[in-house]
């Protein structure tokens, strides 16, 4: 029984069974990984081999540091358990205010009855109406978007409700009507009834506005915020939109429901943006006037709540007696609704989610990763941690003005210039120039003393929609590697000036993140050097007999055991493993590299928003588990090009095999196994890429510009090495 008058409100769980067992294993892998760089400091080969050597042991050095920054989040993982009744018990007169922000930036790809669902979905929390402000960012300014906004807003009068007297869950009913079942309670069964009946009619009206690309002239005389439209030249030049579609209003049955607001900022060809670092900013001045709510929840806007518990669940950390004054962040698992059984993308973040995030926790806090986290208001302005760090819940709103003057006042707020010469987007709010202003800004948190929580629910507190193909998969970890290799260049950099002002182990965790980038290059050595010597018999490894060959097959099987053993641990499946292993060389030989080579070149600063939407014939493939390759990005390209390497490779060698006599062959097998080995791997990692080049007939097949591209790559490559 929880004793509900004493104990705080969360408890801690530190470590694991494994962790000691982990600790001796990591020791042995360390020992081997130092084995392995004396042997390559002592017996490198004369000639021109010595060069391919050098190479080996630069990219040894880096992964086996490499390898040591990521022993930082696997030594003190941390679990984190809520106790709402004891909230509920202590505070429930006392809960703080709540504003959540929803940001969407193109109704094409981001389409507005996905963006409305989450928006109900988050109005929909089991926590007083009265207490929660939603608002609705939208940097397309587009007033299909809205449109679709001014119909959530009615239907939310029921399905509020709804929610509430049957508990529904998820609260997204885009997602709710997909899955349910008819209830078997009779009045449910009416309810739910006249509930879809309403969802589906909203639905169609929506999707033909949204068909048609605009809302006809008798809709938008159903609300005089289209007038605002009235000026609009484009998404990228039109002024500040600001409309409260809801002032806690009433719902069917009388009770309040939360504040509803729709912000698009003003934009202006002349005048960055900062992409959703600056509708974040927006957001927390427009809403520092209407509702001023001292903790901030941020989604995106595919990110639908899926649980109505999450709101309490996060103030048990910010409202617990002893530990919540120092924390200035809780981060959920960013979690997906569209992912296949052996999630061919590896878009589920599986390790991220159950095991690094689980190990930042125990080092200070998770990065913030954007969506699904909560904030104190007054940290992400930029309060330092110490004395006046309790907070006041009670951060009541002054501005008793007439809403005409809310309006405009938020408007002003809202406007391209307010920023200039203040610290916004510096010193306070989200950073900006870095396409992943969520990690900066959590980095900057961290440095200034504050501490953060990731609290992992069984039951997944958001979902959102993965990328459904390799060309999206690899745009987006370009962003993010790309963004993260920034911050280590950045002034907030792990390297240095977090130094002493964050915890070393939580400083090596983000050094992981910062360093995915330059981690391309040894990675792409190791995917290809031993392939090409393969075939003119070039070793690089020692011979199996000898005893350097001991830490080799070492780290080889143990790492790979190791692996295989924590995935499955973490959830995922065998094949979903291999799956995973095979975007691992992708991200790294492709979108990491293309990040590297964009930041030493200092292209311009972009967010490729992800697509959230898939056409039928795409979701059939994806359902079935085929790779998608059909995009033909410099990103894929790269991706084809290496596997075609290795399957170059592989055909020489196996070409050689076929013309050796038995003796020949031992001898080749005793100097080449590690080469064999490592060709075959990738080779067979890589089969799913050559179904698609040569086999696959259907949209999602390499298209031909890019095997004709990545062909004449490869064997220019192989044949360049051959005749070295
Ligand atoms: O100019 C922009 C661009 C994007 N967004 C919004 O930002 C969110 C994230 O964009 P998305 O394309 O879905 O990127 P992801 O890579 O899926 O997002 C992750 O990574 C981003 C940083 O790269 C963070 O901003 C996100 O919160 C985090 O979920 C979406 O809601 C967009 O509508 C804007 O509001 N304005
Ligand atoms: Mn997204």
């Amino acid at each position: 029984m929880e004793d509900e008058r004493n104990g705080g409100l969360f408890e801690t769980e530190v470590g694991g069974k494994w962790r000691r067992a982990y600790r001796v294993f990591a020791t042995t892998v360390l020992v081997s990984i130092i084995w392995i760089w004396v042997y390559r400091a002592t017996q490198a080969p004369a000639g021109y081999r010595r060069w391919v050597w050098i190479g080996m042991f630069a990219a040894e050095l880096w992964l086996g540091l490499y390898w040591l920054l990521t022993q930082s989040v696997r030594w003190n993982p941390t679990y984190r358990r809520t106790f709402k009744q004891r909230l509920s018990q202590r505070y429930e007169n006392e809960l703080p205010a709540v504003d959540i922000f929803v940001c969407t930036a193109d109704a094409v790809i981001e389409p507005p009855m996905m963006v409305i669902s989450t928006v109900l979905s988050v109005m929909a929390y089991d926590y007083p109406p009265e207490k929660l402000a939603v608002y609705l960012s939208d940097d397309g300014g587009s007033e299909l978007t809205f449109y679709a906004l001014t119909q959530a807003a009615v239907f939310s009068k029921h399905w509020l409700p709804y929610c509430r007297n049957y508990k529904v869950e998820p609260t997204s009913p885009a997602s709710y009507f997909k899955s349910a079942s008819h209830p078997s309670d009779s009045t449910h069964r009416q309810d739910f009834t006249v509930v879809q009946r309403l969802f589906e009619e909203m639905k169609n009206r929506i999707e033909n506005v949204t068909k048609n690309g605009r809302v006809p002239e008798e809709l938008r005389l159903e609300h005089q915020g289209f007038a605002e439209w009235d000026s609009f030249t484009s998404s990228r030049d039109h002024e500040a939109i600001v409309q409260i579609l809801l002032d806690h209003n009433q719902d069917t049955e009388g009770h309040s429901l939360p504040k509803l607001v729709y912000m698009a900022r003003e934009k202006r060809p002349d005048h960055f943006h900062n992409f959703k670092a600056g509708a974040m900013n927006a957001l927390i001045r427009v809403s520092s006037v209407i509702s001023n709510a001292p903790i901030i929840l941020n989604v995106d806007c595919d990110m639908y709540s899926n649980s109505r518990d999450t709101v309490r669940d996060a103030l048990c950390f910010f409202m617990d007696e002893e530990k919540g004054h120092e924390i200035a962040f809780v981060q959920y698992p960013q979690c997906f609704d569209n992912l296949t059984k052996n999630d061919v993308y590896s878009g589920c973040l599986r390790i991220i989610r159950e095991v690094d995030f689980h190990g930042f926790d125990g080092l200070g806090g998770p990065l913030y990763v954007g969506t699904g986290c909560f904030h104190r208001r007054e940290i992400l302005l930029g309060k330092s941690f110490g004395d006046g760090s309790r907070i006041d819940w009670k951060m009541e709103n002054n501005h008793k003005e007439t809403t005409e003057n809310l309006i405009e006042k938020s408007k002003d707020l809202a406007c391209c210039t307010y920023e200039i010469d203040t610290e916004w987007g510096n010193e306070i709010g989200l950073k900006y120039g870095c396409p992943v202003e969520d990690v900066i800004t959590g980095l900057s948190i961290h440095c200034r003393g504050w501490k953060s929580v990731f609290y992992n629910p069984k039951r997944e507190a958001f979902l959102g929609v993965a990328a459904t193909t390799v060309d999206q998969i690899l745009v987006q970890h370009k962003r993010w590697s790309e963004g993260d290799l920034l911050i280590l260049l950045s002034k907030y950099s792990p390297a240095w000036y977090g130094i002493g002002r964050a915890d070393p182990g939580l400083l090596m965790g983000y050094m992981i993140y910062c360093l995915w980038s330059p981690s391309s290059l040894p990675t792409l050595y190791y995917t290809i050097v031993p392939s090409l010597c393969l075939v003119n018999g070039v070793s690089l490894f020692p011979l199996v007999s000898s005893v350097w060959f001991i830490p080799f097959a070492y780290i080889i099987v143990s790492i790979t055991t190791f692996d295989y053993l924590e995935f499955l641990g973490s959830g995922g499946t065998t094949r979903g493993w291999w799956n995973d292993r095979r975007i691992w060389l992708y991200k790294r030989t492709s979108s990491y590299l293309f990040a590297l080579l964009d930041t030493i070149l200092g292209s311009d600063l972009s967010f490729v928003i992800s697509s959230k939407v898939t056409d039928n014939d795409l979701r059939e493939r994806y359902e079935k588990e085929m790779m998608e390759f059909g995009g033909s990005s410099p990103l894929s390209t790269m991706v084809v090009t290496v596997s075609m390497v290795n399957l170059v490779c592989f055909l020489g060698f196996v070409m050689k095999l076929v013309s050796m006599d038995t003796e020949t062959l031992k001898a080749y097998y005793e100097t080449m196994a590690v080469h064999i080995m490592l060709c075959v791997v990738f080779v067979v990692l890589n089969v799913p890429l050559y179904l698609a080049l040569f086999v696959r007939t259907d949209k999602g097949k390499v298209p031909s510009s890019v095997t004709v591209k990545s062909v004449s790559f490869s064997l220019f490559i192989c044949t360049l090495f051959y005749f070295m």
